[in-house]
C-alpha cells in the first residue's frame, strides 16, 4: 500500500476518532443538561401538578392565569393593589407564587372555616428554605412547620397567659408613663418613643427587668428583624421555588447572602442575650420568660441556641408590631381629627376635662371608643396584607374542591378590610363600626393577628399596650400634620419619622399630671 494512502488513512481515523470523541462529549453533555433541566422542571412543580391519589383529581377554585414557572408573582409584587385584583376572581382564589400554591381567602366566612374549623389540618407551614432555614436558622416558631412549632407554642402560651398578665399590665402602665414624659421632653422624636415603649415592655416581660438605657444592641436586633420581615412570604423570590433547595449547594448561588444574614441574626441575638443569660445562670436575675425557659421551669427541651431564639423572637415579635400600631393610631388622629376629638371627649368624661388623672386599665370597660379606635386602625391601615400561610398537612375535600397537601391558605386582609358588605364606607375611618360589645377583644372580627391554632400568642398583650398608650396619648397631646404627605405610603420599615407631624402638649395641667406620673 502506498505510504501517502496510509498517511491519509491515519489522518482520517484520527479525524474520526476526534470527531466521535467530540460527539460523545457533546451527547453526554446534552444528556446531562437535559437531565438537569428535567430535574429543575420537576423541582419547580407546584403541589397541584403532582399526581392526586388513584381515582381522584385535584379540584381548585378559579384564579388569574399566571406565567409559566413564575405563576402570579407579578400580581403579588403589586402589594395591596395586587391583593384587590386577586379578590376580583371570587371568594376563594387559586394563585401560584412561583411553585407555591396559595389559595386566597376573601371572606370572613372562609377564613373562619379554614383557619378555625379545619385548624387541625391547616396548621402547617410550607418549606421556606430562605426565610426559615437560612435567615432564621430553622428556629423562629412563626415560620416552623408543626414539628418544632408545637412545643415552642406551648411554652410561649404558658408564659404569656393567666396570672402573669397582671404583672405585665404593671410594666405596661409604668412604661407608658415614661412614654408620656419622653413625648413631653422631645416631642419631635415621638416615633422613637413609641419604639422605645414597645421594646421596653417586651424586654421586661422577657427578662424580668428594665432595659439598660443608652445601649445600642437593639439596633442590630432591629436590623435582623427587618431582614426577616422583608424576606417573609411573599417577598423572597427564592422561597417561591422551595424545590430549588434540593439542587447541589454549589448551584444555589443565592444562598451565601442569606446564610450571612442568618449568621448576622444569630450574632445580633447572641450579643443581646449573652449578658442576660450569664446573669440568670449566676442566680442574679428575677423571674422572667427567659429564666423559666433557661432553667427548666418551662419544660422546654430545645438546645441553648433554640432557647436563645425562642426568647429573642419574643422581643422581636412584640416590639415592632406594637410600635407600628401606635404609629398608625397617631396617623389616624391626624387624618381624622373629628374621631380623635370624639375619643378625647370620652377620655375627658372618664378622667376629667381638667387633667384629674391618667387613664388606666381599670377604665377599659368605660372607654369602649378607645378600643374601637384600636380595632379600626388595624383595619384602616393594616400592618399585614397577608396572614402567614396556613398550610394543609393532608389532602382536603372542602365545599366541592379537592386540595392537595401542601396547599397554603392565606387571608387577604386588604380585600376583607375594604369589603363594603362587611364595612360600610370602608375607606373612611370609623371606630363606631366596632362598638358591638367586643371592643376589648382586638382579634374579634379582625384577622390581623392570624387565626386558628397559630393565632398571635401576644395579642392580649398587644391589646393592652395599644389601649393604654392611645388613651394616655390622646388625653395629653395634640397631633397635627407638619407638611402634606400621602397617608397610604407611610414608611413602616424605618426607625426614622414615618410621616411628618408636630406633637404638642395639651396644656400645663396635663404637663403636671405627666410629671407626677413619670
Ligand atoms: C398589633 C400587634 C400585633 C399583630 C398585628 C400581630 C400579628 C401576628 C400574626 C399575624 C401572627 C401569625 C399568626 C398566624 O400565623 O395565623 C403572629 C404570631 C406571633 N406573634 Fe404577634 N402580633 C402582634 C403583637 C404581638 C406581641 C405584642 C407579641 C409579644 C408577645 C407577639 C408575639 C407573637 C409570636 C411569638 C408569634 C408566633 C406564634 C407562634 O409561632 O405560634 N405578637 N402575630
Amino acid at each position: 500500500m502506498p505510504s501517502h494512502f496510509n498517511h491519509h488513512l491515519s489522518e482520517a481515523s484520527y479525524f474520526w476518532a476526534q470527531t466521535s470523541a467530540m460527539q460523545a462529549f457533546v451527547t453526554a453533555a446534552s444528556v446531562l443538561v437535559i437531565a438537569f433541566l428535567f430535574r429543575v422542571h420537576q423541582l419547580l412543580k407546584a403541589v397541584d401538578q403532582l399526581p392526586a391519589p388513584p381515582g381522584k383529581k385535584w379540584k381548585l377554585p378559579p384564579g388569574p392565569r399566571g406565567l409559566p414557572y413564575l405563576g402570579n408573582l407579578l400580581l403579588y409584587s403589586k402589594g395591596e393593589k395586587g391583593a384587590h385584583e386577586i379578590a376580583k376572581y371570587g371568594e376563594m382564589v387559586t394563585t401560584h407564587l412561583g411553585s407555591k400554591l396559595w389559595v386566597v381567602l376573601n371572606s370572613n366566612r372562609l377564613a373562619h372555616e379554614l383557619y378555625a374549623k379545619h385548624g387541625k389540618v391547616t396548621n402547617g407551614r410550607p418549606p421556606m428554605p430562605i426565610v426559615n432555614d437560612l435567615l432564621s436558622q430553622g428556629r423562629r416558631s412563626v415560620m416552623l412547620p408543626i414539628d418544632g412549632w408545637a412545643e415552642r407554642r406551648r411554652v410561649m402560651h404558658q408564659l404569656l397567659s393567666g396570672t402573669a398578665m397582671t404583672k405585665y399590665a404593671e410594666y405596661q402602665a409604668d412604661e407608658s408613663a415614661v412614654l408620656l414624659a419622653n413625648y413631653l421632653r422631645k416631642p419631635q422624636e415621638w416615633y422613637a418613643h413609641n419604639a422605645r415603649y414597645a421594646n421596653s415592655v417586651i424586654y421586661r416581660i422577657t427578662f424580668g427587668e428594665k432595659p439598660k438605657e443608652g445601649g445600642n444592641l437593639m439596633t442590630d436586633v432591629t436590623k435582623a428583624q427587618f431582614l426577616f420581615l422583608l424576606n417573609a412570604p411573599p417577598f423572597n423570590f427564592w422561597d417561591c421555588f422551595p424545590g430549588l433547595a434540593e439542587l447541589p449547594k454549589f448551584l444555589q448561588w443565592w444562598r451565601g447572602t442569606f446564610e450571612r444574614a442568618g449568621k448576622f441574626t444569630h450574632d445580633a441575638y447572641f450579643e443581646y442575650y449573652s449578658p442576660i443569660k450569664r446573669n440568670i445562670l449566676e442566680g442574679k436575675a428575677p423571674q422572667s420568660f427567659a429564666r423559666d425557659v433557661l432553667l427548666g421551669q418551662a419544660k422546654y427541651q430545645g438546645s441553648d441556641t433554640d432557647k436563645m431564639f425562642l426568647t429573642m423572637q419574643l422581643v422581636e415579635a412584640g416590639s415592632d408590631t406594637t410600635r407600628l400600631a401606635i404609629n398608625i393610631a397617631i396617623l389616624a388622629a391626624v387624618r381624622w381629627p373629628e374621631k380623635f376629638l370624639k375619643a378625647r371627649a370620652d377620655l375627658d368624661r372618664v378622667c376629667g376635662a381638667d387633667a384629674a388623672r391618667l387613664p388606666d386599665f381599670g377604665d377599659e370597660e368605660s372607654l369602649p371608643y378607645i378600643n374601637a379606635f384600636a380595632k379600626e386602625i388595624l383595619r384602616w391601615r393594616r400592618i399585614f396584607v397577608w396572614t402567614p400561610e396556613h398550610t394543609l398537612t393532608e389532602n382536603l375535600e372542602f365545599e366541592g374542591y379537592y386540595f392537595p397537601r401542601g396547599t397554603s391558605f392565606v387571608i387577604n386582609h386588604a380585600s376583607i378590610s375594604e369589603n363594603p358588605d362587611y364595612f360600610e364606607d370602608p375607606l373612611s375611618f370609623k371606630p363606631e363600626r366596632w362598638l358591638d360589645g367586643n371592643e376589648t377583644d382586638l382579634a374579634a372580627g379582625s384577622w390581623q393577628f392570624g387565626g386558628g391554632r397559630r393565632l398571635c400568642v401576644g395579642y392580649k398583650l398587644a391589646q393592652k399596650s395599644i389601649f393604654i398608650n392611645l388613651s394616655r396619648l390622646f388625653y395629653c397631646f395634640n397631633f397635627e400634620e407638619r407638611e402634606p404627605f400621602d397617608d397610604k405610603s407611610i414608611q413602616h420599615f424605618t426607625m426614622g419619622e414615618p410621616f411628618p407631624i408636630n406633637v404638642k402638649g395639651r396644656g400645663e395641667k396635663w404637663t403636671a399630671l405627666i410629671e407626677r406620673a413619670a
